[in-house]
């Protein structure tokens, strides 16, 4: 008979199965390629684990009962039973599947629904569920066979990670961050090396990131706030080649581990925000979530995103809570030395900390009387899944390179009002198009202020619109630039939840174009991905091609408006327009 020390029980196969089901229930899973797994080879697993582990690991499909028993008394809240070696192994090949497929440009990105989760398991023990870790020898697979230099690890799972902190705490080319229930070292695994001032080793200092919740019942503000003012900034300066995301949904409403009270449609967020690194290459790797409902629906949430589709913001964002201000406060401070992006963190608290003192006190008492079967919460709202995601405004003969879906041609572009009016209203209110690029000859930021007014009146969803006219010259500041618009734009915008986004080139603003995309990318979180883009630029430009949906034009007569509209992205290539 099955043995199995209490702590596991919540570790069912049916995790799987509700996550699989749901993906096919909403046509999902339709969307996505299907990718074969495999079992990982020794050497794939002696990336991160010892010999002596492995070679003992390998021997419990043949051990009796007593023998499984005792070899599971050495480690923690783990359970072994004859077929678990063979589920490790897939866990890890489907993972590097995974990896393969991204890093070879197969897919942009995609997820691994695996069991046994991976990221508690150390060099030589299994740990908290954890057998091998899939994730930590994702990122060694990726350096070794693709020659990947720089890999971000983001964990969002609701237990710390310690398998991952410990492989690469000395690794300047592996960046891990992990937030996780803490309680001042009072929840599992209840160790010291878990809290905000673990920051690496050696060489590999500043690129540890730990951030404790000190309480339970965190919100969706929580979340974002420690991704725009701890993780973005730093993610953004490390620049990685590959995004890894060690995805724990117990970090969700009604999960019986974490008792957060963050709703499933937050990780569409958390995903979108991460998707704009790497040029989109990113791979997220199930590890814990046990309330069945909430782990199917924040899947789907992470995989709608994963696949383009726009989301509408969470309910009532404010600002973080009073507890979350000081976790964000102290690992801020414990990385200032490390990291050049940097607010100063006393501008960041003052404006939070007004208001967090708004906010009712979120203590969950009522929620840690119910049972997590008893939590409920609306299901997430029904997702725009616009036919073409992006349509063009281009002159008269003017190819695009890609299938774009052209607008009606509109007037002559010196009369802004209608040329965005027209365009605006015929496509983006009404949910056919995502986001409309409308590039003019000439660019008066006072007409498109007015526009914006006409459009405002005009538009029936309540327009506040955020309009950026770029600022820094060139790319000089381009981690002070980056840092503006994490630490204040988005913030700012995700709680002013607008119903449009206007984003304005201003000619000769030389911002260089990765700037410019990674903030096109980035504002596509706000007002479901309605985005008005109006530019223009000088002369012959470089243009980096890649699967952010991104937009150029170019003055004179032969304007080339390019965008990526099909769903399965090009690589990222650079193309000289004359
Ligand atoms: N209340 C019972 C105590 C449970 N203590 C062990 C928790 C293990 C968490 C595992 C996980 O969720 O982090 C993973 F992602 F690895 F699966
Ligand atoms: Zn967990």
């Amino acid at each position: 008979s099955r043995f199995c020390s209490p702590a596991c029980k919540i570790e069912v196969p049916e995790r799987l199965t509700v996550s699989h089901e749901a993906l096919v229930r909403t046509g999902l899973a339709a969307r996505c390629v299907s990718i074969a797994v495999r079992e990982a080879t020794d050497e794939e697993i002696l990336l991160v684990h010892s010999e002596e582990y492995l070679e003992a690991v390998k021997k419990t499909p043949y051990m009796t009962l007593e023998d499984l028993m005792a070899f599971t008394q050495q480690y923690g809240d783990v359970y072994f039973h004859p077929n678990i070696y063979h589920c490790a192994k897939l866990a890890v090949g489907a993972t590097l599947q995974l990896v393969d497929s991204v890093m070879t440009g197969r897919v942009r990105n995609g997820i691994a629904l695996v069991r046994p989760p991976g990221h508690h398991s150390q060099k030589s023990a299994a740990s908290g569920f954890c057998i091998f870790n899939n994730v930590a020898i994702g990122a060694r697979y990726a350096m070794q066979k693709y020659g990947a230099k720089r890999v971000l690890i983001v964990d969002w799972d609701v237990h710390h990670g310690q398998g991952v902190q410990y492989c690469f705490e000395d690794d300047p080319n592996v960046l891990y961050f992990s937030w996780h229930r803490y309680e001042h070292q009072n929840f599992w695994p209840n160790l010291r090396e878990s809290d905000y001032d673990s920051v690496g080793k050696e060489k590999g200092a500043g690129f540890n990131i730990n951030v404790p919740w000190n309480k339970v019942g965190m919100e969706n503000s929580d979340y974002l706030a420690v991704f725009f003012h701890v993780l973005l900034p730093v993610a953004y300066e490390f620049c990685p080649d590959l995004v890894l995301v060690s995805a724990g949904f117990d970090s969700a409403i009604g999960d019986p581990e974490g008792k957060m009270c963050a709703t499933p449609d937050i990780f569409a967020h958390l995903t979108h925000l991460l998707m704009n690194l790497a040029g989109g290459k990113l791979c997220a790797v199930l590890e814990g979530g046990y309330n069945l409902t909430s782990l199917a629906q924040s899947v789907c949430q992470t995989v709608q995103t994963l696949l383009g589709d726009p989301a509408p913001l969470p309910a009532d964002l404010g600002g973080p809570c009073e507890s979350v201000l000081k976790s964000i406060h102290c690992v801020r401070s414990a990385h200032k030395q490390y990291w050049s992006s940097d607010l100063p963190a006393s501008e960041l608290s003052a404006k939070s900390l007004k208001v967090a003192e708004q906010k009712t006190g979120n203590e969950p008492e009522a929620q840690e009387q119910r049972s997590p079967e008893e939590i409920v919460w609306p299901e997430p709202p029904k997702r725009l899944c616009p036919p073409v995601r992006t349509a063009v405004a281009l002159p008269e003969g003017v190819a695009c390179p890609d299938a774009c879906k052209r607008c009606s041609s509109a007037e002559a572009p010196s009369s802004l009002y209608s040329l965005s009016l027209h365009v605006l209203c015929e496509c983006v209110c009404a949910g056919s198009v995502c986001r409309i690029t409308v590039s003019l000859y000439i660019l008066v930021c006072v007409i498109v202020c007015r526009a914006v007014h006409v459009l405002i009146c005009v538009c029936v969803c309540v327009c506040v619109c955020v309009c950026v006219c770029l600022a820094p010259q060139g790319c000089s500041d381009v981690a002070g630039f980056m840092q503006a618009v994490l630490g204040l734009l988005l913030p700012l915008g995700y709680e002013y939840n607008p119903g449009l986004v206007l984003l304005v080139r201003m000619p000769g603003s030389g911002v260089c174009e990765s700037v410019w995309q990674q903030l096109a990318g980035l504002l596509q979180g706000l007002a479901q991905g309605h985005t008005l883009v109006l530019m223009q630029v000088r002369g012959p430009v470089w243009v980096k091609y890649s699967p952010v949906n991104w937009w150029m034009c170019i003055q004179d007569q032969n304007w080339q408006l390019c965008k990526c509209t099909n769903s399965c992205y090009q690589q990222a290539e650079y193309i000289r327009y004359s």
